[in-house]
């Protein structure tokens, strides 16, 4: 045990994004591992948000509109991009992940006609499957849900598009974004990423992996604030042809203009539907700063040391945990533990100032975020499982 500390203090001292921490709000008497489903607010954040209120709203009044505010879903999305590996153009921020399914479900089955099959992950976070139970249902399609690893060999001449999760929301498993999309594409069929808990955490390649769509959530390691904007890529070879059924006057050729008929945005635009959330919007964009100068790379080896670090301290402090999370490279930034008693342990953990979270039934979840989770963190959270198992 004492190793242990030694360890966490050597990784901690040695940690080139250790720095990154001092951006966020942290209570540091509690250890938080659950930037995988509401990101930790940066500190600058607050002081912004206050000023559009005060500044924009307030000052400029509906002046603000045309001075940033309506551009602002291409403009934020245009600095996601990046970090997602998507050259500029073609991605928006609106609305939520769910209703970005259902537009990006649609708009692909238009997109391939002909066929008549949506395929779902089945491991999927639900919200993604009742989605596309309804975008089937409205498109004479079915749903078949299959195990992503499988998808190669489910795949057929009657599937349109494939709905897959990067990293799956319980284990932590990473799929393979390129071997997935290209088994896709040489059967027809068109690839639906779900970034929600790759964003932030590991390098993202859409363009290079020839990803045909995607959706995101931007609250998790994107830290843009609770039930913050999420994001929409269409791939620059489908923009002129994404038809998506919520064609609200936001995602107009000319909204302004308030005119009859809808006629699409020739960008990226058309994939808005109704006048954004300003707030959350800006709050998300300030959010964003942390990652001026942020190297991808170390984010990534920071995430998979972490992991590392915590199965160590899972082999010598839990004896014989089952962890569900892929030891290898294959996993995101997350590590869950089963445990029959789930729902009590993690309550017991939150009690003592260490909080993740519980998925039923049986999984103790552990979100990495590489900007502010500490090795000694990590350490903290083991030794506390590790102490509550003992009684
Ligand atoms: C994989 C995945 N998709 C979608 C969502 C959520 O979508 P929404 O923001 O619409 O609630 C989540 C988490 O909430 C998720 O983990
Ligand atoms: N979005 C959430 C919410 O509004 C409340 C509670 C949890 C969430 C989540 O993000 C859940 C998350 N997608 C998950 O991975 O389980």
């Amino acid at each position: 045990m004492t190793d242990l500390v030694a360890e966490a203090a050597a990784l901690d001292a040695a940690d080139p994004l250790a720095h990154k921490r001092n951006d966020f709000d942290l209570d540091d008497s509690v250890a938080y591992f659950d930037g995988n489903s509401l990101g930790a607010p940066p500190k600058h954040v607050a002081g912004r948000v206050a000023a559009v209120v005060r500044e924009e709203w307030g000052g400029r009044l509906i002046r603000s509109w045309s001075e940033g505010w309506w551009e602002a879903p291409e403009r934020v999305g245009g600095r996601i991009a990046p970090l997602v590996g998507a050259a500029p153009g073609q991605v928006v921020v609106a609305d939520s992940t769910s209703v970005n399914l259902f537009k990006a479900l649609v708009a692909a089955t238009r997109l391939n006609p002909g066929r008549d099959e949506i395929l779902v992950d089945a491991d999927t976070f639900p919200t993604d499957g009742y989605i596309a139970d309804e975008a089937a249902r409205l498109t004479g399609c079915t749903v078949r849900r299959v195990v992503a690893e499988d998808l190669p060999d489910e795949v057929s001449e009657r599937t349109a598009v494939a709905l897959v999760n990067h990293v799956d929301y319980v284990t932590g498993r990473v799929h393979d974004m390129a071997a997935l999309t290209g088994a896709l594409h040489g059967a027809g069929a068109l690839a639906l990423w779900d970034l929600c808990h790759s964003v932030g955490a590991l390098p993202v390649e859409l363009d290079a992996t020839g990803v045909d769509l995607a959706v995101g959530c931007t609250y998790k390691f994107l830290n843009g604030g609770p039930g913050a904007p999420a994001f929409l890529y269409v791939a620059t070879k489908w923009l002129t042809r994404f038809e998506q059924p919520l064609a609200g006057w936001a995602g107009d050729r000319d909204p302004s203009a308030m005119r009859g008929a809808y006629e699409a945005h020739a960008g990226i635009a058309r994939g808005r539907a109704g006048t954004p959330d300003i707030l959350s919007l800006l709050a998300l964009d300030a959010a964003l700063d942390v990652w001026d100068g942020v190297d991808r790379g170390l984010l990534r080896e920071k995430g998979l040391a972490l992991g590392d670090f915590f199965f160590r301290c899972a082999d010598e402090l839990l004896d014989g945990a089952t962890i569900a999370t892929p030891r290898g490279e294959d996993r995101g930034h997350q590590i869950s533990v089963i445990d029959d008693d789930a729902a009590k342990t993690m309550a017991a953990l939150i009690d003592r100032g260490v909080i993740g979270d519980f998925r039923p039934p049986n999984v103790l979840r552990f979100g990495l975020a590489p900007l502010y989770t500490t090795y000694g963190e990590v350490l903290r959270a083991v030794t506390t499982l590790g102490e509550l198992a003992e009684g």
